[in-house]
């Protein structure tokens, strides 16, 4: 069953787009399918694939890990090499000996938000990213989007409820909801 119908959407390097629309339109969905998670209904999707990066809502953090050891681990998954700046960058330099398991909700969220600088992926997929965040390290976060990612030529598709502040054109999704039979809202789908 259909979450979303006739979405279409296309961005150049450099460019991002903001998805909106209210709990359970499908932004998640939208995202897992561009990253190639769930196989879209009909339709395609190009230039994402491997060149693509998701973050999802939950930070893929490793408590057996130190924090300076969990962004070595994603380098190494990515055969890349760890931006010397990667922990100014997400305010984690005093957290560096610290265990992953032992991080707040905030600290956890940008260690995971760091994980997007070291894999090097030129499309980013952020799912609600500034969840748990508070002002300053939204802030924060912003600029490694406009200054890191957007300026260097990279993509990213953000769905978030607030505003970032990057000034990014909108996708509003509720005119692509899809249409559902009397007895079920997409919820059964996935039952
Ligand atoms: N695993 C699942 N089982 C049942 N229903 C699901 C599942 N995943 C998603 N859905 C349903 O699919 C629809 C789209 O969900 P999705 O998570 O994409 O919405 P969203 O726009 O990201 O919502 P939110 O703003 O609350 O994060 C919703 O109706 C949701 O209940």
């Amino acid at each position: 069953m259909p979450v979303l119908t006739g979405v279409s959407f296309r961005l150049a390097p450099g460019e991002g787009l903001v998805l909106r629309g209210a709990n359970g339109i499908g932004k998640t969905t939208l995202l897992r399918t561009v990253a190639g998670l769930q196989p879209p209904l009909s339709g395609t999707i190009e230039g994402a694939g491997e060149r693509a990066g998701y973050a999802s809502h939950a930070d893929g953090i490793k408590p057996a890990l130190t924090v300076a050891e969990t962004l070595q681990f994603w380098a190494d998954l990515y055969r890349a090499e760890l931006p010397e700046d990667v922990f100014e960058l997400f305010d984690l330099a005093d957290l560096r000996d610290r265990s992953a398991g032992t991080l707040s909700a905030g600290q956890g969220r940008r260690l995971g938000l760091a994980r997007l600088a070291v894999i090097g992926r030129e499309v980013l997929l952020l799912d609600e990213p500034t969840v748990s965040l508070d002002a300053f390290s939204v802030k924060r976060f912003a600029s490694f989007l406009r200054e890191r990612h957007l300026a260097r030529g990279g993509i990213a598709v953000i769905a978030t409820h607030i505003d970032l502040g990057l000034d990014l054109p909108t996708l509003d999704l509720t005119p692509y909801r899809a249409a559902h039979d009397a007895a079920g809202g997409s919820d059964e789908a996935f039952l």
